[in-house]
């Protein structure tokens, strides 16, 4: 069997993509890449806020799976919109790695938890908010691009340090640019942070599906991650919206998600917690998010949207 896999070129997509080769080789499946271009990769000198998340990094893709040139598409599952369009799916989720964001310099000395002021270069409105939350002492400046571009950034001087996923730092080998680990109890990933997902077309063959999930999904983080898109699904949220949630296992049974919302100016912060079996994912997503929502998330998710 051999599988055509989509994904972007940066050298992250690529990456995760060459590891979904990996573990389809390990089964004996051939496959090759085809890189694709997305506007997501095109629009560098505007936020993502912006220009609408929306599928940005992910339409040119599923443009080619509606085809048939691609078998799948492989991506952060991050970048994937909570909802996808018609006709397409996730088929698998690769085992988490590490999920906390990491504080990246050259500086050794930086950190977040003494009060000296610095500057982080993010693109993340969830960063930003809660940089102001947590850190009101940094100062944060728009910083877009691939990871190769913002380190290029960052020895340019047009910031002190980056606030990023450790996931695609590790990924590219840049470990020992790491200064500090944040903690995901305060500093709470975004939704699919450290994931890789497999989208498909519903259309394309069973036997394919099944051979390619039986190799790369890995079924607790297929829970966790079921919850928290099913709670940005509530929220109808994308990556534009500062929402955070994070799933994780503490035996095979049991799931526990947190998640919550943080105002742009970083003057509130809203989390719960839930707590269930892997069978009640989507549920435990959709019940925080209602919850959130009833304690004051709704005024403040409008108030989000209206300043975006
Ligand atoms: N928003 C871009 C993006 N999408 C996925 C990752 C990292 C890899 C991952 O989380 O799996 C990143 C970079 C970052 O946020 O630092």
């Amino acid at each position: 069997m051999h599988i055509r896999i989509g994904t972007r070129s940066s050298r992250l997509a690529v990456w995760q993509a060459e590891h979904i080769q990996t573990l389809l080789q390990a089964g004996g499946l051939t496959s090759e890449l085809v890189l694709i271009d997305t506007k997501g990769d095109q629009v560098l000198d505007r936020s993502l806020s912006k220009i609408g998340s929306k599928g940005v990094f992910t339409q040119e893709l599923e443009d080619q799976l509606r085809l048939g040139s691609i078998d799948i598409a492989v991506h952060s599952a991050k970048d994937l919109p909570s909802s996808l369009p018609e006709g397409l799916g996730i088929i698998a989720f690769t085992e988490r790695e590490l999920v906390n964001d990491v504080l990246v310099s050259r500086d050794k000395s930086l950190s977040l938890t003494n009060s000296r002021e610095f500057t982080i270069g993010t693109s993340s409105t969830r960063r930003v908010a809660m940089l102001k939350h947590f850190s009101p002492h940094v100062t944060t400046v728009d910083m877009r691009g691939n990871l190769q571009t913002r380190l290029r950034k960052l020895d340019e001087g047009q910031c002190d340090a980056l606030l990023l996923a450790y996931a695609g730092v590790h990924r590219m080998g840049y470990d020992e640019f790491i200064v500090e680990h944040l903690p995901i109890a305060d500093f709470t990933p975004a939704v699919g942070q450290g994931t890789i997902a497999i989208e498909a077309a519903e259309t394309l063959d069973i036997e394919k599906v099944n051979a390619i999930r039986q190799l790369t999904n890995h079924t607790l983080t297929e829970a966790c991650l079921l919850a928290e898109r099913a709670f940005l699904a509530r929220l109808e949220g994308g990556c534009s919206i500062p929402s955070f949630a994070l799933a994780q296992w503490t035996d095979e049974q049991t799931i526990r998600l947190t998640g919550g919302l943080v105002s742009l100016d970083g003057s509130q912060l809203l989390r719960e917690n839930f707590t269930g079996t892997p069978d009640e994912a989507p549920q435990l997503g959709h019940e925080l998010a209602e919850s959130l929502l009833a304690r004051g998330g709704d005024i403040l998710l409008a108030d989000i949207r209206s300043q975006l």
